[in-house]
């Protein structure tokens, strides 16, 4: 049974599955401090958030059984993505349910800011009728500056198009071609300044994005512009914005989130008439929270349950067609790299894989984690898993050199496992065989044919009569039965293997007998 922890206000209704799923219990336990969640974490599995809940490595390092943190929302900025990647912990968020939600909102801060709506409101509902100051301009024909052309940024343009504005976008990943199937015209971060009669932004807060809306952008911006913020506060400089407000270059401004929130009493935005804020509100539609809470649980549900899943913040994104394609050998990777692992002699310090066949023309990465994860799994103490495999074996100073070759000619696939360590080279191979499964077809220079189940046996020998013979009475004489068996050499009386799957684990004495019979150079027990 997994135990699930809500801690903060998320759809009733989207986590539903949760609740319904049998192997879930779900405890919902809002607001609580830094403290109080150290002292609980340890039960979970599994952590829901939205942005309140700060998840930081304290939590995480009391959070010995925890797997996973969903976000129910795109940003992780309240999660620390380096401690849950090197304790293995998966980070997944929801980042297609609250697009149009924010999207919305955003729209409705731009009509908000060219109509004064909310100024008006509060004369009028103050008794005053004052139709002389609110006298506000069209969106028709004017010029919007799209900063960040994400899901939210090609939505707002989109709805702007519908307005007769006109768009510039900037953001490093839009192509010519999609702008121009947009619409949108392709600018600089200055040319939006120059040109726009709204600016928008719409990018993650980074190093880079962080006030790229400052003091330089207002100095060159036209008379009577306006800003819109609902992505995340600092992108758009909150001391620069007042300034240019002060100036009379900025005639007004909507804010929905802040560089601190909630933004303290005396926060110059909180009294400023040209400026309109929200308590960070992009997201806040049943709908949006119906999705996001939707999909994390989803996600969630995969993770525990061991399958795949497709929203981890900390590993990279794995498109669909690409997943189709290397989803059944995961299983065969990890198995690789599991019998690898327990093959080789001393410290792994390169793991290589070469990759051929239909394996060629994809991505592999993501099957490499399952590689590595494999190889690591009986080496290091605590947990492995796909999400810090890769930086645990980088800091352990292990390379993990990816190679493709040129198509497999026995093989329609081929994945070969070669661990290099000090005292040599252990190398393994395996395939998909269609109507047969996972095949080991190699271990170091010997072809083999063995599926990778249960336990196995790899006894290197000296290729002499009797040898099969006597390891078979030895393993019959102590009840240990063998499943399959094949043998492997290169040379008729050369070294061999032998690669046997025994039906239970032998004893660490019916190994040690083994290796006493003649001609046995080395006997190693394989666990899957
Ligand atoms: N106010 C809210 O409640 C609310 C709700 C949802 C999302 N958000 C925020 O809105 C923002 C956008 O969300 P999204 O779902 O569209 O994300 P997205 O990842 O789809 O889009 C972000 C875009 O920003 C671009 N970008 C990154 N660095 C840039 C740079 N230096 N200059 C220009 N562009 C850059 C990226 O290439 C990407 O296309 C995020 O910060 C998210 O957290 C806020
Ligand atoms: O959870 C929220 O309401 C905020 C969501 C928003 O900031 C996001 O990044 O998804």
């Amino acid at each position: 049974m997994f135990k699930v922890l809500v801690s903060d206000p998320i759809s009733d209704m989207g986590i539903q599955q949760l609740h319904d799923a049998p192997d879930i219990t779900v405890d919902k336990k809002t607001g609580l401090t830094e403290d109080e969640l150290v002292a609980i974490i340890g039960d979970y599995d599994a952590l829901l958030v939205r942005s309140q809940t700060k998840v930081t490595e304290r939590i995480m390092q009391a959070g010995s059984k925890l797997k996973v943190v969903g976000r129910a929302g795109v940003g992780v900025d309240n999660i620390d993505l380096e401690a849950a990647t090197k304790r293995g912990i998966v980070v997944i968020n929801a980042p297609d349910g609250n697009t149009i939600a924010t999207c919305e909102l955003t729209f409705a801060m731009m009509m908000a800011i060219a109509r004064q709506i909310p100024q008006a409101y509060k004369k009028t509902v103050g008794g005053e009728w004052d139709r002389k100051t609110f006298v506000g301009v069209e969106l028709r024909n004017k010029t919007l500056g799209v900063v960040g052309m994400g899901r939210i940024g090609s939505e707002v343009a989109k709805r702007a198009k519908a307005f007769g504005m006109n768009v510039i976008g900037y953001d490093p990943f839009l192509s010519e071609e999609r702008a121009e199937k947009m619409g949108v015209k392709l600018g600089s971060v200055n040319d939006i300044a120059a040109q726009a009669d709204f600016i928008t932004v719409h990018t993650p807060l980074t190093n880079e994005t962080r006030g790229i809306i400052g003091k330089d952008q207002f100095a060159i911006m036209k008379k009577g512009v306006r800003i819109i913020n609902c992505a995340r506060g600092g992108i758009v400089d909150e001391k620069a914005l007042i300034d240019a407000i002060d100036s009379g270059i900025v005639a007004g401004a909507a804010f929905d989130v802040f560089v601190e929130e909630p933004p303290a009493p005396d926060h110059p935005f909180l009294n400023n008439p040209k400026i309109i804020v929200t308590p960070h509100l992009g997201a806040s539609t049943v709908e949006a929270q119906e999705n996001v809470a939707i999909d994390v649980s989803e996600e969630v549900l995969h993770i525990l349950r061991d399958e795949p899943f497709k929203n981890a913040v900390n590993m990279p994104p794995v498109p669909a067609s690409v997943l189709n394609i290397l989803q059944p050998y995961f299983n065969l990777g990890e198995k690789l790299g599991r019998i690898a692992g327990q093959m080789a002699d001393g410290a792994v310090k390169e793991i290589h894989v070469s990759y051929s066949g239909e394996l060629m023309d994809v991505d592999v990465s993501p099957l490499t984690r399952y590689i590595v994860k494999g190889v690591l799994t009986n080496h290091l103490a605590g947990e492995v898993n796909i999400v810090n495999a890769m930086h645990l074996a980088k800091n352990r100073d292990v390379n993990v050199v990816i190679q493709k070759s040129a198509a497999a000619q026995t093989f329609k696939n081929l994945v070969t496992v070669t661990l290099k360590t000090k005292n040599g080279d252990r190398t393994l191979s395996g395939t998909l065989l269609s109507g047969y499964g996972e095949r080991i077809v190699q271990i170091d220079q010997y072809p083999v044919d063995i599926s990778p189940e249960g336990t196995l046996l790899l006894v290197s020998h000296n290729d002499k009569p009797g040898i099969i013979g006597r390891v078979g009475t030895l393993l019959g004489n102590n009840d240990v039965n063998i499943a399959s068996m094949q043998v492997g050499r290169k040379v008729v009386g050369g070294s061999a293997i032998m690669l046997l799957t025994i039906d239970k684990q032998a004893s660490d004495e019916v190994l040690a007998e083994l290796t006493k019979l003649p001609e046995i150079m080395n006997v190693k027990e394989l666990a899957l």
